[in-house]
This record gives structure tokens, sequence and C-alpha cells, in this order.
């Protein structure tokens, strides 16, 4: 079997770090299993979802390292959804009901006060046709609510009806239907509620795993009724913990938090995301993976806690340190070149450089450094710049290589009599101008000894 799965956001905003766990799970899942990755985009709502945030998403996630096999939009598959609500109707499990929000108000205190679990009645299902003529010429729209399975139409009953499944995750799982309301999947305007799209749909592109939030655990007992009255064996479901900001707050596309445009913009790397996207709230030590194939290695849906689990956008700098610290330049070259870092000098720049960087854009102020000369005047006193001219003099011919800064030190030394701090801090601020940085025996070579005598104090 071919493993199919699919990640289905709404094109509502931008996706956060908690989407993209989401969407990371789906593919390190499908990856391990030689499947398949759908992208479909849940844009039925037409007010809220926007073009420009489902191109966004695809940006988003590719960047990430997921390839889709497919796109596909919600909104141009009505048909489907036509043939579904046709079958459900012809099966006399999709009802029309007329009652306004107030009456349906009404109805759930009249409820509360029976001491009855507050979910719709089925009042719906009694009328006759006459009377519902009679609705429709007042001018009345009906939605339309699934007949949930629990094969009762009494409206006091309290008759359970539990469905079950092996979640991928949470192990054992029942949904009691009797607790729910016969859910609503047409509203009065013709519109879809979620529901019935995504199952439709993951029954035509033969989903064979769902893994998505546990915010959609409850759903799933509905899902699963609703599949079956499709005439659908049901896929697998996984309902992973979700992600929240530090302060315990939930994200949403729509605040902006926390999305992957931010932190790409921000220089963050793609795997340091992912890694700490896929990788928080699972048993695995959370250290960056340096591609998809090191973490798919680290993944397993089912080691993920139960509990929501705290995201540190503080953790992501370490990542993103670890990954720059050990990243080869072939990996690194192009996006050097695009600030300007090109040439014979380029590599060994980038080798002295890595790991002293927080992103790789601060590689352009080393660059700068190396190239022209520190930006600002070191601030050094008389003693430390006589003892600075007198170094220089003792500078080793040409040509320079990764021993040469030793060399000349051993000599500065043997002249000097200094040591220590005493003896490499003046040299550090000489040549770069910053009291730290990367080592002096790698820059020394890059700026070479005409670079290296232009810093001569
Ligand atoms: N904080 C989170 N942590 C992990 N997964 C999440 C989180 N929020 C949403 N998801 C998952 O992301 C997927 C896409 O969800 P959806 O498009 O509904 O986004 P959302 O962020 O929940 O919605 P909203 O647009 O209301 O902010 C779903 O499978 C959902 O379970």
């Amino acid at each position: 079997m071919t493993v199919i799965v699919r990640f289905a956001p709404s094109p509502t905003g931008n996706i956060h770090i908690g989407n993209a766990r989401t969407a990371l799970f789906n593919w390190l899942f499908a990856r391990q299993r030689g499947g398949r990755f759908v992208q479909r985009f849940d844009d039925t709502d037409v007010e809220r979802s926007r073009q420009e945030y489902a191109d966004n998403i695809l940006t988003d996630i590719a960047w990430l390292g997921i390839e889709p096999s497919v796109v596909e939009y919600q909104s141009k598959r009505f048909a489907v959804y036509e043939a579904a609500i046709a079958k459900l109707k012809a099966a006399g499990l999709l009802y029309p009901c007329y009652e306004t929000a107030e009456e349906l108000d009404l109805k759930r205190k009249v409820r509360l006060t029976r001491r009855l679990p507050p979910v719709y009645g089925r009042e719906a299902l009694k009328p006759t046709a006459v009377e519902r003529a009679r609705l429709e010429a007042e001018g009345r729209r009906p939605h339309w609510r699934f007949l949930l399975p629990n094969f009762d139409t009494d409206p006091f009953s309290t008759r359970r009806t539990e469905v079950t499944w092996t979640d991928l995750v949470r192990g054992e799982e029942t949904v009691d239907l009797a607790s729910l309301s016969d859910p609503v999947l047409v509203r009065e305007d013709g519109t879809y509620l979620y529901t019935l799209p995504s199952v439709a749909d993951d029954i035509d592109f033969g989903i064979t795993h769902v893994i998505r939030g546990d915010d959609h655990v409850t759903n799933t007992g509905v899902q699963i009724a609703l599949f079956k009255a499709l005439g659908a064996e049901p896929p697998a479901f996984g309902h992973h913990n979700l992600l929240t900001a530090v302060t315990g707050e939930g994200l949403s596309k729509r605040s902006g938090a926390l999305s992957i445009a931010s932190l790409r913009a921000d220089g963050i790397e793609p795997m340091a995301v992912a890694s700490l996207a896929v990788l928080t709230g699972t048993s695995e030590n959370v250290v960056a993976a340096r591609d998809m194939a090191e973490l798919a290695g680290r993944f397993d849906l089912a080691s993920t806690s139960r509990s929501a689990s705290k995201f540190d956008p503080a953790d992501l700098l370490v990542l993103n340190r670890t990954l720059l610290h050990g990243m080869d330049f072939a990996a690194v070259a192009e996006r050097l070149a695009a600030l300007g870092i090109a040439g014979a000098r380029a590599e060994p720049f980038w080798l002295a450089v890595r790991g002293n960087l927080d992103r790789l854009a601060d590689a352009a102020g080393w660059w700068r450094i190396v190239t022209q000369g520190p930006t600002q005047a070191p601030d050094l006193s008389d003693e430390d710049r006589a003892f600075l001219r007198a170094a220089f003099d003792l500078l080793p011919a040409a040509p320079w290589d990764g021993t040469t800064f030793k060399a000349w030190m051993d000599q500065v030394k043997a002249v000097s009599g200094r040591k220590g701090k005493a003896l490499f801090m003046p040299v550090r601020l000489a040549l770069t101008g910053l009291p730290s940085g990367p080592e002096l025996a790698d820059l020394l070579p890059l700026l070479g000894p005409e670079g290296t005598q232009a810093r001569r104090p």
C-alpha cells in the first residue's frame, strides 16, 4: 500500500511554526515510507481565503524542504462535494433543518434545564414535507445536518454510541457520538463547513494516514462516521500535540506570530526551524538535523508527547549557530555570492568565520572587515600602539599560510616579553577592530601581507 498523506491548511494567513509541525510530520512520515504528500488548501471559505496566502504557504513549505506530489484547492472541487451530498441525501443521512440560531439556543437551554446533554435534539427529523414547504414559503432556507449513526431519533435519548480508533500518537481513542450534535455539513447559504469537503477529498485522494493537530480529535469521531456513511474505509489517524508560545498562548495564522515567513526573514536556517518544529515535544533531544534525511531518521510519530509543548524562539538561534558552524562551503557558496562574498578568498573566509556566526548574513560584516578593514578604529593605549608598531615590523615574509600567525607571535613574544591576552588582544583589535571573532591564524592569510600592513597603527 502506498502511503498518501496530506497537509490541509486554510489559506487565511501565513503558516506558523505549529502548522509547520503538522506539515513536517506528514512529510517525514511519508518520506520514511516512500509515500506521497498531497498539499491541499481548505479554501471553501471564500471570504477569508486568499490565493496570496496559498502561494506564501507553498513558498514556506518548499523552503522547509517539503516537496508535494500534488497541490489541490477545495474551491475547485465543488462537484466532488455535491456528489457526496447527493449520496448522503439518498441514504437518508442528511436532513434539512430550519431552526434559527435563536431557536437552537432556546432548545439547548431547555435540554440543560432537563439535565440532558446540550446537543441538538433532532427535532427537524419530525416535520412533514408539507410543513417544510410552509417554512420554505416563509422564505426560510435549511441548513443540513449529518445524521450521526447512533440510530436513535428520540431527542431525549442519552444512549451512547462510541467511535474508536487506534491513534498513531495517542493510542486507543474514543469519541462518544451521543455527546455531539448532528454536525451541520451545509449552511443556509449553501456553503460547506470543514467536515464534508475534508472527508470527500480524503476519500477521493486515497489518503491513507491523516496526521494533524489534536485540536481535531473530536472531529475525527464525526469524520470516521462520515467515511463509513459514504461507503469508504476510514484512513488511519494520528493527532499530535500542539505547540504554544512560551507564555502558553496558542498560535494563530491570523496573528502572524512565529510565522515561517518571519523566521526566514530573520535569517534562521530552514533546518533549524524544521528541527525545532519536529523535535520539540517528542522524546528526542532537540538537536539540529543537517538535512531531512537526518531528521527523518530521528522522527517517530509515536514518541510525541500528548500534552501541548512550549516553543521557545530563543532555541532557534542556538540551533542556527550549530548548523552554520558545521556547514560546508559548497552548501552556502551561492548565498555568500549574493552577499558579495566571492572569489578565491571566499572558501577560506567561510571556514574562518562560520564558527562565529549567529546568522549567515552576519558573514557580510566579517567580509567587510577582511576586505576593507575594521569598521571602527580600535581603542588602543599609547603603549599598545608602540608594541604593535614593533610587532608589525616582525611580520614574516610571504607566502603566508595557516602557520604564519604562530610563527609571527612566537617572535613577537620573544622580543616584547608579552604573552597571553596582553600579546594577542592588541593584535586582534588592530586587525579586526573587535575584541572577539574568528581565529587570527585563519584571518591572517586572508588579509595577506598588504592587508595586514594596512592595519598598522
Ligand atoms: N499550534 C499548533 N501546533 C501544532 N499544530 C497546529 C497548531 N495550530 C494548528 N495546527 C495544525 O495545523 C494544521 C492546519 O491548520 P489550520 O489551517 O486550521 O490552522 P490554524 O493555525 O489552526 O488556524 P487559524 O487559521 O484558525 O489560526 C492542522 O492540522 C492543525 O491541527
